[in-house]
C-alpha cells in the first residue's frame, strides 16, 4: 500500500479557510500516487492555538469534514484527515476523521490523552474513551493522536484489536523532537507494527512545531523522515512485513501481562 504523509505548515498568516482549501488541493495531488493519505493533528487551528478552539470548533460533519470527504473522493484515496476541534453535546473533542475513497466516513477517533496538564487542551476538551481500528487495503490501522504516543498501553490495546499499522497525527513541539522520534520508533518496535507519525511544521501560538514526520517499519527502521518544513513523504507499506516480523521474532506472543 502506498501512503503519503502531508506535513502541513500551520502559521498565523494563513486563515483556516485558506488552509483548508490548500490542504484539500494537496490531498487531490496525491491521486494516483497513494492509496492512503495522512494529515496532522488540528492542522486547521493549530494544536496550541487554544484561544481559537471555541471559535473554530465544528460539528463532526462540519466544513473540514465536507472538504476532506470531497478531497478523498476526488483523489480516490483513503484519507486520514488528521483531527478537528469537534463540538458535540456541549463539549469539545480532538477528533480524527478517516474517509474511504468514496468519501464516506470510515472511522472517527476522539483523542484519549489530552495534552496541557492544567491548561489548554487538557482543560478545554473532553477525553475520548474508545479505541478505534479501521480496515485499510491489506492492513488494519489503529488510531492515536499526538500525546497518546506517550502511553504504550493504548497501542497495546490497538494491537490486541488487530492493528498492524499505527497512525499518529500530531502537532508536536520542536523542543521535544527527540521524544517524538524515539517514541514513534519504540511504538513500532514493541508492537511490531508500522507507525505513520504525521506532524505539523511552522510556528503557531508561539510554539515552533517539530515537523520531522516519520514512517517506521515493524522492525523499527525509519523508512522516511521529513525535515522541519512543509513536505510530503511517500512510502510503500508491505503487509507481509508485519506478518514476517511477528513470525520471525514472536515477542508479542511472549506477553505475560
Ligand atoms: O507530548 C508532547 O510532548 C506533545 C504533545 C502535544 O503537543 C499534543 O498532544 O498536542
Amino acid at each position: 500500500m502506498r501512503a503519503s504523509l502531508i506535513q502541513i505548515a500551520v502559521n498565523p498568516d494563513e486563515t483556516v479557510e485558506t488552509r483548508r482549501a490548500r490542504v484539500a488541493r494537496l490531498v487531490r495531488e496525491e491521486r494516483g500516487a497513494a492509496e492512503l493519505v495522512v494529515l496532522p493533528e488540528l492542522w486547521t487551528t493549530g494544536a496550541f492555538a487554544y484561544e481559537d478552539f471555541v471559535a473554530e470548533a465544528e460539528p463532526l460533519k462540519g466544513p473540514t469534514y465536507e472538504a476532506m470527504s470531497a478531497a478523498a473522493r476526488d483523489a480516490e484515496v483513503w484519507l486520514h484527515a488528521g483531527s478537528v476541534v469537534e463540538a458535540a453535546g456541549g463539549a469539545l473533542y480532538n477528533t480524527s476523521l478517516v474517509f474511504s475513497p468514496d468519501g464516506e466516513l470510515a472511522a472517527s477517533y476522539r483523542k484519549i490523552h489530552r495534552f496541557g496538564f492544567d491548561k489548554g487542551e487538557a482543560v478545554m476538551m473532553a477525553a475520548g474513551t474508545d479505541l478505534v481500528t479501521v480496515g485499510l487495503p491489506g492492513l488494519t490501522a489503529g488510531l492515536a493522536t499526538c500525546y497518546d504516543l506517550r502511553f504504550p498501553e493504548l497501542f497495546r490495546g490497538l494491537v490486541d484489536a488487530g492493528a498492524q499499522l499505527l497512525v499518529v497525527p500530531a502537532g508536536w513541539p520542536a523542543r521535544r523532537l527527540g521524544h517524538w522520534t524515539l517514541l514513534a520508533r519504540a511504538r513500532a518496535v514493541e508492537n511490531q507494527s508500522y507507525v505513520l507519525a504525521c506532524g505539523t511544521a511552522g510556528t503557531h501560538a508561539g510554539v515552533e512545531q517539530a515537523g520531522h514526520s516519520l514512517v517506521v517499519d515493524p522492525w523499527g527502521e525509519v523508512l522516511a523522515e521529513a525535515g522541519p518544513d512543509e513536505e510530503t513523504l511517500r512510502v510503500t507499506l508491505d503487509p507481509a512485513k508485519v506478518t514476517a516480523t511477528r513470525e520471525q521474532f514472536p515477542a508479542l506472543k511472549d506477553r505475560v501481562l
